[in-house]
């Protein structure tokens, strides 16, 4: 007994629920199980005691789920975008939320970035010319456009949205913004409505949170004031834009092109946009890096200790 040895009691480890399944490898989990008790989806039935859930991927939270969880205080978030967790009701419920996104932020900006020189200087289309044998049989593949100078509305100045700014302000680039709230510390231009925005930039990247009120906040009208010359990246979610109309402003021509990490109907990507070359697509692959994930891991482990030692959260939302 502690009394008697000196030694401090071990404390009982806190109790996670884990979500989803989980793309964790084995040092992660072991991790994990050095510090906490762990139960999973199919032990829900025997986690009505449990506070804190950790989710490792966007299987949804729904109501239903939380409803299972009557002692649920907080959720940790894995990833950037938690629009796969039922944020109303955990605030009707008072559940914190934390998500993963100041562990991803530069990746996803270096990202945007990628995407967008690659639609202006058009890097794979150029590539694929090449490997097909057109070059220099058939000439010079036609040339792309400087992003220096370019005027770039940033739809969502959050962690991510502040690293795209921070890199593309490098490259020259003025910088716009549009989000739910002016920034009072931020000096680039605030425009409260996103029309209004697409019209004073020669490209709009996407990098908000999805919610009923961003839902296809890109739609004709914002792509119609963007106009002919315009580039649309999207490094959030393929619901922030109206799919249908870009895919039809993209084949007509009203818009110059788009790079997409993010689709409305994933992994279903719209079969005319396998055809267009002014179209860069990738699959989901924004956060990927072996860096992220281990940063990911972390602050995953900060705010689950955090919660456990009632301190609050790293990454609240
Ligand atoms: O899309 C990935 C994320 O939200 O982390």
């Amino acid at each position: 007994m502690a009394a008697i040895t000196g030694e401090a009691e071990a404390e009982a480890p806190g109790v996670v629920f884990v979500h989803g399944s989980p793309p964790f490898g084995l040092p992660f989990k072991d991790r994990l199980l050095s510090r906490f008790q762990l139960i999973h989806t199919s032990e829900l039935a025997e986690s009505s005691h449990v506070k804190v859930m950790l989710c490792m991927d966007h299987t949804p939270v729904t109501s239903q789920t939380l409803h299972k969880l009557p002692s649920l205080e907080c959720i940790v978030a894995s990833s950037a975008g938690v629009d796969h967790i039922d944020l109303p009701t955990c605030r009707l419920r008072g559940i914190a939320v934390s998500n993963g996104s100041q562990a991803f932020s530069e990746d996803v900006a270096d990202y945007a970035v990628a995407l967008l020189m690659d639609v202006l200087r058009k890097i794979s289309a150029g590539d694929r010319y090449l490997r097909s044998g057109l070059w220099p049989a058939k000439g010079d593949y036609p040339l792309g456009w400087k992003l220096g100078g370019k005027r770039v509305g940033i739809v969502g100045l959050g962690n991510i949205g502040s690293e795209v700014a921070k890199r593309l302000v490098a490259f020259g680039c003025g910088i716009a913004y549009n989000s739910r709230k002016k920034r009072p510390s931020v000096s680039f231009p605030y425009y409260a409505d996103v029309c209004d925005l697409a019209a004073n930039s020669d490209i709009l990247v996407i990098c908000c949170a999805l919610t009923s009120e961003t839902h296809h906040i890109i739609n004709k009208d914002v792509m119609t004031a963007l106009g002919k010359e315009g580039v649309i990246i999207n490094v959030g979610r393929g619901s922030l834009i109206n799919e249908k109309e870009l895919v039809q402003f993209l084949v007509e021509g009203q818009i110059r092109g788009a790079g997409l990490d993010v689709f409305e109907n994933e992994p279903i990507v719209p079969r005319e946009l396998l055809e267009l070359d002014n179209v860069v697509l990738s699959p989901h692959n924004a956060v990927v890096t072996p860096e992220a994930f281990e940063a990911m891991q972390e602050l995953a482990i900060a705010n689950l200790e955090a919660f456990f030692s009632n301190k609050p959260l790293l990454s609240p939302i």
